[in-house]
């Protein structure tokens, strides 16, 4: 049994206006030229449209300032963002950090499991066709980011941060404007709270949630340098294959480890594609007979491969951190082996009124916790007295503490921020913590990224130490590898099933990517998406922007131009958030415009298009993104929409397959109506979108770093607004950016 625990107690809903009358659309007579890297070229009727590779780059800021760790920018941010709560501190001019620098903070956060001496091996297994690959060493590519769920809070938003917390309102942190992440650097997020007076000044990191407590995915700047320092040496390895698909993968334990400790193992090439389910079905390992009938009522019979990889090792009590492709089924990998403990439980144990909480799911965002909830909801069909429970921001904790109190309660859903809460909160909880027996974190690198790390280690440190920790992501950068100790225990199995030679996206999606001026993006973007539409019937898109506030604005423009969309992002109640996740994961010929909400985890069936527009956070979060389409190996498309001085980017994301295509040709009557309808979104409105902006690249490193160039670029996106002049800023919102006093921004 599941509470969703979601409520409609949340404030007012300010949706974006959809489908207002004005904005007719016309088609025809657009002739865009789009050729896909000389993949494809559409030519549909009246409209062609041609891409190709074209060589330009012009990148202002691919200078020999180099690539700087996320964590440089922090440092950079340092005076706006506020480290100490972390402990951390990231001023560092240099900003990239050597592992070893990074080890040896991360050290100092080890002390939550401190009985387990030293960086013990890290068991690398291959889980597809039994190679053991190790990670490909990517070396520090900063962690991806989340952003922190909030939105209870109508406070003023000046670019989507969604990384916030709530610290003010317990009391403690409350000068915190950093932003949770202090390591990363790209975004600038000040907290969630001003320390008096109760605004939120949400400076445009990209995610918006803040809730309270609780974080949700978020961007930040791409961390690139990892992406140089991997130099792709290539290392091959000794993997060996599992002798049966599902005997237990043969580790390395010990093999290949680097000098800081981390086990780092290379692989052997390997052929292999994207196949979506393995040979082996659920009824040939050992799981209970009830689970069975629940996996089979929930239509699985044969396993992924990450579930085919994982399992025979969690049910072995095995500390996991595993790495499989978006959309390949790591939530049902982690659940079953978590039922079939609860399961297992003396019947004393599991059947009393309140047990203790046996099992404790971590997600980044509420989305993904309600959908983890429901697919234990549903695998748990025939274990009837096992009960699960959501906790998450934006809902009413006393309902929460009730329905803890009056079901059972084994398995325990969470976003950190209300866990933490309760943990602090709900009388009696901590005991029923120290029952736990298994800690899994869904998207762990999110979880362990500075933004959560905190909350993290509070959480561990509330649970017993003999437990099993599972880490699950579809990326698992090196830093994570370094820092999972925080989690878990020194001698882990890592289960990585992107196989060594092939990319972490699925080949089964087309990614392009276009480079235009601002003035053009949108012309482009609608221009994108009625191709999309009418070579799609059942066309599913989402449309990922860079803070909450320019998603609003995007969702605004496009109802003007009489797209049916919806908008989702952190700025929105908890209650409009999940009517419209559910809406669009039933519907299709639907656009979903969203902020980083939904760039982890979110299980949207059938979306046939991704469009990424403006820089992500990072490559991490670009993975994520583009993972919301090809799911259970179906095929989608993704496109990357950048300005010319964002093409830096591209550098972090350059072993995946993606290519360039041509600016498109934009015809009259295109963007006549784009300007028209831009023409009727709420001056309001872009005045937000314009404040998020500003503070969005701001807090990016390689944008920001300049502020001149930074202003000089936010007018230009003023301009493709339709604003004669760039809007006046708050003053405090422009000191804690740091860009008072920088010539072209207008103040009031
Ligand atoms: N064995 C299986 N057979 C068929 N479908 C499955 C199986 N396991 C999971 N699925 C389905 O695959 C889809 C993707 O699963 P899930 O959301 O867990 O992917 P994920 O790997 O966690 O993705 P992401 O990295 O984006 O979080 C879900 O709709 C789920 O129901």
């Amino acid at each position: 049994m599941v509470s969703s625990g979601i409520d409609d107690d949340d404030e007012d809903e300010d949706e974006v206006g959809f489908a207002s009358p004005r904005g007719r659309r016309e088609r025809g007579g657009r002739s865009s030229e789009f050729s896909h890297r000389g993949r494809r070229g559409n030519d549909r009727g009246g409209r062609s449209s041609e891409f190709s590779h074209g060589g330009r780059r012009g990148n202002d800021f691919d200078d020999d300032a180099g690539f700087r760790s996320p964590r440089g920018q922090r440092g950079r941010g340092g005076r706006l963002a506020n480290a100490p709560r972390r402990g951390y501190d990231f001023d560092n001019e240099s900003g990239f950090r050597s592992p070893k620098e990074q080890r040896g903070r991360g050290r100092g956060y080890s002390d939550l499991d401190d009985d387990e001496g030293g960086f013990g091996s890290l068991r690398v297994r291959q889980g597809r066709g039994g190679r053991m690959s190790g990670m490909s060493r990517r070396g520090g590519r900063g962690s991806d980011l989340d952003d922190s769920e909030d939105d209870e809070n109508d406070s003023m938003e000046f670019g989507a941060s969604s990384r916030r917390h709530d610290r003010g309102r317990r009391g403690k942190d409350v000068e915190s404007f950093g932003s949770r992440r202090g390591g990363r650097g790209d975004s600038a997020d000040f907290g969630d709270r001003w320390p008096k007076g109760g605004k939120m000044f949400d400076f445009g990191s990209s995610e918006d949630d803040g809730e309270l407590e609780e974080v949700d995915e978020d961007d930040g700047p791409s961390g690139f340098e990892d992406d140089l320092s991997d130099n792709g040496s290539g290392e091959k390895d000794l993997v060996k294959s599992p002798a049966k698909t599902f005997a237990p993968f043969e580790s390395i334990k010990g093999e290949s480890v680097d000098q800081e400790g981390v086990g780092v193992v290379r692989t052997k090439e390997s052929g292999g594609g994207d196949s979506y389910l393995s040979q082996t079905r659920f009824d040939e390992c050992s799981l209970s007979p009830l689970t069975l009938k629940g996996v089979k009522a929930a239509g699985y019979e044969r396993m992924t491969a990450v579930q085919e990889a994982t399992l025979p090792i969690i049910l072995q009590g095995k500390d996991v951190l595993a790495k499989a492709k978006t959309g390949t089924g790591k939530t049902v990998a982690f659940l079953l082996p978590a039922i079939e403990v609860v399961s297992k439980l003396s019947p004393i144990d599991r059947d009393q009124k309140r047990p203790p909480i046996s099992v404790v799911v971590v997600c980044p965002t509420r989305e993904l916790a309600d959908q983890a909830a429901a697919e234990a909801n549903k695998l748990l069909k025939f274990h009837p007295s096992i009960g699960v429970q959501l906790v998450i921001g934006g809902t009413r904790m006393a309902l929460e503490q009730k329905r803890m109190h009056t079901n059972p309660c084994q398995i325990l859903v969470a976003t950190p921020g209300r866990l933490k809460d309760h943990m602090e909160n709900t009388p009696g909880f901590a005991t029923r913590l120290t029952g736990v027996k298994v800690l899994i974190l869904d998207e762990a690198d999110r979880l362990l990224d500075m933004g959560f790390r905190t909350d993290i280690e509070r959480i561990v440190a509330a649970l017993p130490k003999q437990r099993q920790t599972l880490l699950f992501s579809a990326t698992v950068p090196d830093e994570v590898r370094q820092v999972c100790h925080i989690a878990m225990k020194r001698d882990i199995e890592f289960v990585n099933t992107v196989q060594e030679g092939s990319e972490e996206t699925h080949s089964q999606v087309k990614q392009t990517h276009i480079v235009s001026p601002l003035d053009k993006q949108f012309s482009i973007l609608y221009g994108l998406l009625t191709d999309h539409i009418s070579e799609n019937v059942d066309y599913k898109v989402i449309v990922f922007c860079t803070t909450a506030k320019v998603t609003g604005l995007v969702a605004e423009l496009l109802s003007e131009l009489k797209l049916n969309v919806r908008e989702i992002h952190s700025r929105k109640p908890q209650s409009y958030r999940t009517r419209i996740a559910k809406e669009f994961k039933e519907s299709k010929g639907l656009i979903l415009v969203s902020s980083d909400v939904s760039a982890r985890g979110v299980d949207y069936p059938n979306v046939t298009l991704v469009v990424q527009m403006g820089v992500p956070t990072d490559r991490e979060q670009y993975i994520h993104r583009l993972g919301r389409t090809g799911r259970r190996g179906n095929e989608g498309s993704g496109i990357l929409l950048l300005a010319p001085w964002e093409e830096y980017f591209l550098r972090s994301i350059k072993d995946l397959p993606i290519t360039e295509a041509t600016l498109p040709l934009i015809d009259l009557d295109t963007k006549r109506k784009v300007e028209k309808a831009l023409a009727h979104v709420e001056v309001k409105d872009k005045e937000l979108a314009y404040q998020a902006w500003l503070g969005y690249y701001n807090s990016n490193k390689y944008i920001g770093r300049d502020k001149y160039q930074l202003v000089s670029l936010a007018n230009e996106f003023s301009r493709s607004l339709g604003l004669n002049n760039p809007p006046a800023v708050p003053k405090l919102v422009l000191r804690k950016m740091g860009l008072n006093n920088i010539p072209g921004l207008r103040s009031k």
